[in-house]
């Protein structure tokens, strides 16, 4: 029997009065998987994860999150960590005030200076939230998410704001976290830390699910790219293209590898060279743009 999932959403609906945010939408999060929830502004990420974490009701349909709804706060709560876009830390407190304060506000037990450690504020432990620069505000949002090690994370774009090194280090947490068994939910506009991270995607777009599944079930839905100029008239290529006026030439593949040979073969038994030579994946930036299209 496969493992009773962590987060369960049956045919949820949201709407703000008239407006019909959420359609329908039906998906499972099973233990230790990172899904992220992706999609176009608007789509309606925001409002299904407040339903899911227990701050919204939805308009029809169930979620149910350990086995209980998310409005059971007692039964929940205590076992999601969750780092908003904003945790809203008051700024006359330290930061190891604060970090004090999501102990006691989820019951969850930990040592404050490991979890400021983890999240890199050991040298910020006594300045206060508003004196923070933006960065050191995120890492001390991303200590909801580190402290007591829940068992579910949700993360809201939480590398936004954050340089280089700064998210190295987070996803570094995460990856501790994971080993640890939590289950992470993600949403990003960042789409390569999802191709990267994500174990499955829900790709949403007007209130639904457009496209769910691994990132490589998502990627060979579209075709592959391989692109390269000509200087001179050609031979007839060996493949299906699609060739500009100024000498660009573009071939949609679903065999790369094997098209890439063809075609190399045929240039080099011509003697000719593909200027600007580009060929890659279909990338989870071209699922994204397809089905805004
Ligand atoms: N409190 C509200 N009252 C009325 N409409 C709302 C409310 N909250 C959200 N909406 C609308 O519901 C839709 C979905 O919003 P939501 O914030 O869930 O989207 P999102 O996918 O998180 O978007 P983004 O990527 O832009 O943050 C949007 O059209 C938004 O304008």
């Amino acid at each position: 029997m496969p493992p009773t999932p962590v987060i369960e959403v049956d045919h949820l609906n949201l709407k703000y009065g008239d407006f019909h945010a959420v359609k329908d939408l039906s998906f499972e999060v099973r233990p230790g998987e990172l899904y992220a929830l992706l999609g176009t502004n608007g789509a309606g990420k925001t409002s299904t994860l407040e339903t899911v974490e227990g701050h919204r009701t939805p308009t029809s349909g169930t979620v149910r999150v350990f086995g209980h709804s998310p409005r059971d706060r007692a039964a929940v709560r205590p076992r999601m960590g969750i780092m908003l876009q904003e945790s809203g830390f008051s700024p006359d407190l330290t930061v190891r005030e604060s970090v004090g304060l999501i102990g006691r506000l989820t019951r969850r037990t930990d040592d404050v200076d490991r979890v400021i450690d983890v999240v890199e504020l050991t040298g910020k432990a006594g300045t206060l939230v508003g004196q923070l620069s933006g960065g050191e505000k995120r890492r001390l949002d991303f200590a909801t998410a580190v402290y007591g090690t829940p068992e579910l994370i949700f993360l809201d774009e939480p590398t936004t704001g954050l340089d280089i090194q700064s998210r190295d280090d987070l996803w570094n947490a995460v990856d501790r976290l994971r080993e640890n068994g939590s289950t992470v939910v993600l949403t990003t506009h960042y789409l390569e830390e999802a191709q990267q991270r994500a174990d499955r995607i829900g790709l949403m777009h007007q209130g639904v699910f457009r496209r769910e599944g691994t990132v490589s079930e998502l990627t060979r839905t579209l075709p592959a790219v391989i692109k390269f100029t000509l200087a001179a008239p050609a031979p007839a290529l060996p493949l299906q293209a699609t060739a500009g006026a100024d000498g660009s030439v573009r071939v949609e593949t679903f065999n790369l590898q094997k098209d890439l040979y063809v075609l190399l073969g045929w240039a080099q038994d011509h003697g000719l060279e593909l200027g600007d030579l580009s060929a890659g994946p279909t990338r989870l930036d071209d699922v994204f743009r397809a089905i805004e299209s």
